[in-house]
């Protein structure tokens, strides 16, 4: 375990290994903590650190303040490669480790998949995470970060301006100017004060927005079905339908994300429920109004006015009849474009991506569960006994049949609420593809692959008294609807079932089917039920000893006396097939299997 989690960190930093030799060997990690507790890891690392580049490469395909630059180059080796074509950034791609981008380049399928493996994360220097492909990224395994709190204050004090900007026509006004007319009554506004202001999407923008419109004497009503009623309250702001907000609100600002839900929710029918002469602020992403349908909104009258920030299409095209339409005011998507904020949004990708590439989880992951740092350290030693049981468990499954569905069972002291097993999930996961797959499995990609190969896994939580202290007391893994070419792996249900815990900090294997057994998962097992007999340790012990295979355990669990016993043989190497089909031929052994850790 912790040695695949050693590869995987030169993986991502090496820019010289061979792609195939990274995607075997390669299984995204999630903590530093993980990268420790081997020696061995530590020396195979020592030995790769000095026969290869191990600064990982990150791509930086729009403009990056310096100080994220500065940042990025202390760890990597940083490309800025602005203004690339699609066919350019997908020939790059396949060099690099990371990819930092903003709005301005669509991070496509094409793209990943002609990354070959290699792209472990990209990197969004704002929030909008539209123009990134988020299934292709989650179903090739790669992290998408984004800078989610740095440009908020920009683009809410944006979403002001063109509120005041568009209300005293501003932008149309300091052009007659300049073309030197001077046209007083045609450029009369309106007042803000007084006014309902309703706000579409009352996250972090939107609720700056309603603040400082507030400020401004607007009456400020919101629609959000996902925002907490109390932030709403606390800013003297009145949650709404969203049929009751359109309908009463004089101004409309959104700051909504482009969802499938979202996707041209402004839309004719939508306008024909707005008060006539509403005016329309979008700060927003694209996509989310329907532009067509804006223009025949402005034209009927029903719209009096758009400010717009983002369009569906970016730059627009020049003949765009929304952008030239008189009643419309538009900036080139400049929301986030504050000296601050851009700092800010450098300095904070550029953490998140160069987290993301030393294995960490990063903690504005969009495509990973968030698992704070305390959890993932406390749950290490169990995220190896999860992948090892999944190993055992496949491996014991006869010629390689196929498995469709997997049981999982977690014995705590801690009721299910307080146990986070997304991670011992996606661990179990991989164990269990990695020995019959090429597919790498990680926190990001592991329910779409297990779902994509019809694995379907479900999970029980059972209540024990112990130490809460302990996450976990026993974790389970069964196999239905299998043969197994261990035959005593069957338990009296009919699964196959391996079950371990966590003990001296080390993952034990505590039951194979209905037998009791008691070895460290270390280096790989040899499983034997023989009748109990005297002698059939010194036999096997000395095929093994004849091929110089170290023994670092053995265990004999019995059912009955002079009976039957299980024997768990832990070797540190791996016995040639002669050795094995000796040890099978041993007479007292009924039956054996050799498991890869
Ligand atoms: N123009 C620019 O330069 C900038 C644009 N943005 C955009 O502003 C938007 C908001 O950003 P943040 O406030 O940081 O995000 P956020 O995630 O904090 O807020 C978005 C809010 O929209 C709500 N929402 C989601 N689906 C909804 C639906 N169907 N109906 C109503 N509400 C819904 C969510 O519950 C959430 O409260 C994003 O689209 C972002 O891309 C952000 C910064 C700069
Ligand atoms: O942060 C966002 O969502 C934005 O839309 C800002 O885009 P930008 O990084 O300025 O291209």
């Amino acid at each position: 375990m912790a040695v695949t989690y050693s590869w995987n960190f030169l993986s991502h930093a090496s820019t010289s290994t061979p792609s195939n030799v990274r995607c075997k060997i390669s299984l995204p990690s999630f903590s530093p903590h993980l990268f420790r507790y081997d020696k061995r890891h530590a020396k195979r690392f020592a030995i790769a650190v000095t026969m290869v580049d191990t600064r990982p490469t990150v791509l930086v395909s729009e403009k990056l303040e310096e100080a994220g630059l500065e940042l990025l180059r202390r760890f990597s080796n940083v490309d800025c490669s602005y203004n690339l074509s699609p066919e350019e950034l997908c020939t790059k791609i396949s060099l690099c480790d990371a990819l930092i981008v903003r709005s301005g380049t669509k991070v496509t399928r094409e793209v990943f998949e002609r990354s070959g493996g290699r792209l472990k994360v990209v990197g969004r220097a704002g929030v909008g995470i539209d123009n990134v492909d988020l299934s292709a990224a989650t179903e090739h395994g790669c992290l998408v970060v984004n800078a989610p709190t740095a440009n908020t204050l920009a683009a809410a004090e944006h979403g002001i301006a063109l509120l005041t900007v568009m209300a005293r026509n501003i932008a149309q006004a300091d052009a007659s100017v300049k073309s030197g007319k001077w046209q007083r009554s045609k450029y009369v506004g309106v007042s803000l004060v007084g006014k309902t202001l309703a706000i579409i999407g009352f996250g972090k923008v939107g609720s700056e927005v309603a603040r400082r419109a507030k400020g401004l004497c607007m009456h400020v009503i919101a629609y959000d079905p996902y925002a907490p009623a109390e932030r709403a309250h606390a800013i003297g702001v009145e949650l709404l339908t969203f049929d009751e907000a359109i309908s009463t609100a004089d101004f409309i600002s959104l700051h909504l994300p482009l969802t499938p839900a979202t996707s041209k929710m402004f839309n004719d029918e939508t306008f024909s429920n707005m008060k006539r002469g509403v005016r329309i602020v979008s700060v927003a992403c694209g996509g989310v109004i329907d532009e067509d349908a804006l223009v025949r909104a402005l034209d009927s009258g029903i719209v009096a006015q758009a400010a717009l920030d983002v369009f569906i299409e970016e730059p627009p095209r020049r003949d765009s009849k929304l952008v030239l339409h008189e009643k419309v005011i538009a900036t080139p998507h400049l929301g986030a474009s504050t000296l601050e904020a851009q700092e800010g949004a450098a300095i904070e990708i550029a953490e998140a991506v160069i987290e993301a590439l030393k294995g960490e989880l990063a903690s504005s992951a969009v495509n990973a569960p968030m698992v704070p740092v305390e959890v993932l350290s406390e749950l290490a030693p169990y995220v190896g006994l999860a992948e090892k049981l999944g190993k055992l468990a496949v491996q014991l499954v006869a010629g390689g049949s196929g498995i469709s569905s997997v049981k999982v069972t977690y014995t705590s002291a801690r009721t299910s609420s307080d146990l986070d097993t997304r991670l011992l999930r996606a661990m179990i996961t991989n164990g269990l593809l990695e020995p019959i797959s090429s597919v790498f499995v990680n926190l990001v990609n592991a329910d779409f692959t297990a779902k994509q190969r019809g694995l379907r896994i479900t999970e029980e939580h059972v209540l024990v008294d112990g130490s809460p202290e302990n996450p976990l007391e026993f974790i389970q893994v069964q196999i239905a609807n299998v043969e197994s070419k261990f035959a005593s792996a069957i338990c009296d249900s009919g699964e196959i079932k391996v079950e371990g815990k966590v003990k001296d900090g080390r993952p034990h294997f505590t039951k194979v089917g209905s037998f009791s057994v008691g070895v460290s998962l270390e280096g790989s097992i040899i499983l034997c039920r023989q009748v109990d007999q005297p002698g059939i340790i010194g036999d096997v012990g000395s095929i093994l000893g004849e091929e110089n295979v170290n023994v670092n355990f053995m265990s004999v669990g019995r059912i009955v006396a002079r009976k039957q016993a299980i024997m768990t043989i832990g070797v540190d190497e791996e016995p040639s097939k002669e050795a094995l089909k000796k040890i099978g031929e041993v007479p007292a052994i009924e039956e054996f299997a050799f498991l890869r850790l």
